[in-house]
């Protein structure tokens, strides 16, 4: 098995030292895989990605047992560090790819200027680059498009644009935060196939963070589910969507309209609301339609299923 690009144990991440955001998290992405983290608002998924990318506040502190990043250990890492690791080792594509870029510059600057480590390579050559990166992801005319403003381009193309920007640094992990929420179906269609795309021909490594099912179940190996700032289950993409342990997960998927059958005259919702992580006993319990005495006590331990050792959860009753 390949050596994991990104490999966390036992993280946490808790800002002004009070609020814990994120809590025990082990998480591992192996090159060329696509994982994508799921859960509702305030679970603590952006925090997650944040703390990969080194862009955590610092209010932020950041603690775990284990934090490896393309083999640099993030937890001893110091600012300088982090930053010379943006773009080589990591890179970002945000939700909404018009506030991604500068109003006042053009693509053509924006993009030479992520370049400012090559600084040994010609002007010439940093421009094939870009344009070469341009037409990778599809982008029609990509010499003309070096000339034009970012209000000058679809919110679809500007993506592209964010892609093509994160490719330019040869990441081996890329986050996508989002990264389909603010465009129309057709066009989310077409940036997951070029992150699969991507995936095929370059190997990268892509951690994809979504509240849309859909955009998940279309391009994942692996999913992570997180609840009040904890991973509650895990597994390969067909086994989440087809055999989810965890109620959570379940409760999730029963709020997706796409999967909610037609004539059904209410959205349903999860009652109740995410509690302040770290609790003691399971911090689902409060929501959940299955608690029992137990599970208001005692956390749960991670269980693994029997029929598909890639599949874990933490509920008492899940897998049993
Ligand atoms: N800079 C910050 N300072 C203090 N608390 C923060 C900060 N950023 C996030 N939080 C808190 O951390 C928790 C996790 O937030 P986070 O944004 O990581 O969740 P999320 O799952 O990404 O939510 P969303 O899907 O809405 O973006 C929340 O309680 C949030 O209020």
């Amino acid at each position: 098995m390949k050596t994991p690009v990104l490999d966390m144990r036992a993280i946490s991440v808790t800002y002004g030292g009070r609020v814990p955001a994120v809590v025990g998290v082990d998480l591992k992405v192996r090159p060329g895989e696509i994982v994508g983290i799921i859960g509702e608002s305030g679970s603590g998924k952006s925090t997650l990605a944040h703390s990969v990318l080194g862009l955590l506040p610092k209010a932020a502190s950041l603690q775990g047992e284990h934090f490896d990043l393309a083999g640099t250990d993030m937890l001893s890492a110091g600012r300088g560090t982090l930053t010379a690791l943006r773009g080589p080792a990591a890179a970002m594509i945000f939700q909404n790819p018009m506030t991604a870029f500068s109003p006042i510059h053009t693509i053509g600057r924006q993009l030479t200027e992520l370049l400012w480590r090559d600084r040994d390579q010609a002007t010439g050559q940093k421009r094939e680059r870009i344009v070469a990166a341009l037409r990778d992801v599809g982008i029609p005319d990509p010499i003309g498009k070096l000339e034009a403003y970012p209000f000058q381009l679809s919110g679809g193309m500007l993506q592209r644009v964010a892609i093509a920007a994160a490719l330019l640094m040869k990441p081996q992990l890329l986050i996508a935060d989002e990264p389909t929420t603010a465009l129309d179906v057709t066009m989310e269609a077409q940036i997951l196939h070029l992150m699969r795309t991507l995936r095929d021909t370059a190997g990268v490594a892509i951690l994809i963070i979504s509240h849309h099912l859909g955009v998940i179940a279309e391009i994942c190996d692996r999913v992570a589910v997180m609840y009040a700032g904890r991973i509650v289950e895990e597994g390969t993409v067909e086994t989440i969507f087809r055999q989810p342990g965890h109620p959570y997960t379940r409760a999730l998927f029963a709020c997706e309209p796409a999967l909610i059958p037609t004539g059904a005259r209410r959205l349903p919702v999860i009652a109740g609301e995410v509690p302040r992580p770290g609790g003691t006993g399971c911090d689902f319990a409060g929501r959940c339609l299955f608690c029992e005495e137990r599970c208001l006590n005692c956390a749960p331990p991670w269980a693994t299923a029997a029929a598909d050792p890639s599949h874990h959860s933490r509920c008492h009753r899940s897998m049993s």
